[in-house]
């Protein structure tokens, strides 16, 4: 099967634990993006729900689908968020943020009871850091931030080469907050929470793409014998 197909199975699961009435954190991505059309069939049918974007490109997508919004400032407590990621570990620890989401994304989950992932089974590694590890900083000071950001990756006991993202037209890539995204080459991130901790002490870092403990379930569809197998991981 191919990687959209098993995006779409996780998706497709992941409808299922929506029920009538929940306020939802729709995340960011490929495989969200699924989830929210997905989604806007139900809406369409009679579910009642309402979601928090965590991107303008969500929103735009939710708004496409007739799926009511909300904001978190007028509902800061969220049932259930759905989101996908970019590596996630047995320990239910995610990377995210290949799309540059990452900032509204770790706000809407840490509003939410619950976070289930949606992921198909390339997402899996035992040890984080092969997909390169989005740091999100602002403009200001950018150099002395990034030489910051070295020296707190290397007291983590990490190493890799260090790079601002670019647009698909070679200029830096800005967030929707209007910031700049450092890409951490890691390979091996040996303890996301040493690297987490190193991270945010740096003044200019408004936020990493460790998801840490903000995870509570995850729906992975993986190909088996040609077929999508659902496996789901914590609360699911
Ligand atoms: O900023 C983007 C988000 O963290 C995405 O959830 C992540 O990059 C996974 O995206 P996709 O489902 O397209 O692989």
């Amino acid at each position: 099967m191919s990687p959209a197909e098993l995006k779409r199975a996780a998706a497709a699961r992941a409808v299922g634990l929506v029920e009538d009435g929940m306020r939802l954190g729709l995340g960011t991505g490929s495989t969200a993006t699924i989830f929210v059309e997905l989604l806007g069939e139900k809406v369409r049918a009679g579910l009642s729900v309402v979601g928090v974007p965590t991107s303008e490109a969500t929103r735009r997508a939710a708004e496409a689908a007739g799926i009511p919004l909300t904001t978190l400032d007028e509902t800061p407590d969220l049932d259930l968020t759905i989101d996908g990621a970019d590596e996630i570990d047995p320990q239910l620890r995610l990377i995210k943020g290949g799309g540059g989401a990452l900032l509204r994304e770790k706000i809407v989950a840490a509003a939410s009871r619950r976070m289930v992932v949606i992921v198909d089974g390339a997402k899996r590694v035992d040890t984080l850091g092969r997909f390169p590890l989005p740091i999100e900083v602002v403009p200001f000071g950018l150099v002395a931030t990034t030489l910051a950001v070295a020296a707190a990756i290397r007291s983590a006991g990490c190493a890799g080469p260090l790079g601002i993202r670019k647009g698909a037209d070679g200029t830096p890539f800005l967030t929707d907050g209007g910031h700049l995204i450092l890409d951490a080459g890691l390979a091996r991130i040996p303890d996301p929470e040493a690297l987490a901790r190193a991270l945010v002490a740096v003044p200019g870092v408004v936020e990493h793409g460790l998801f840490l403990g903000l995870a509570t379930g995850a729906i992975v569809a993986e190909a088996a014998d040609g077929q999508s197998r659902i496996v789901t991981l914590g609360a699911a």
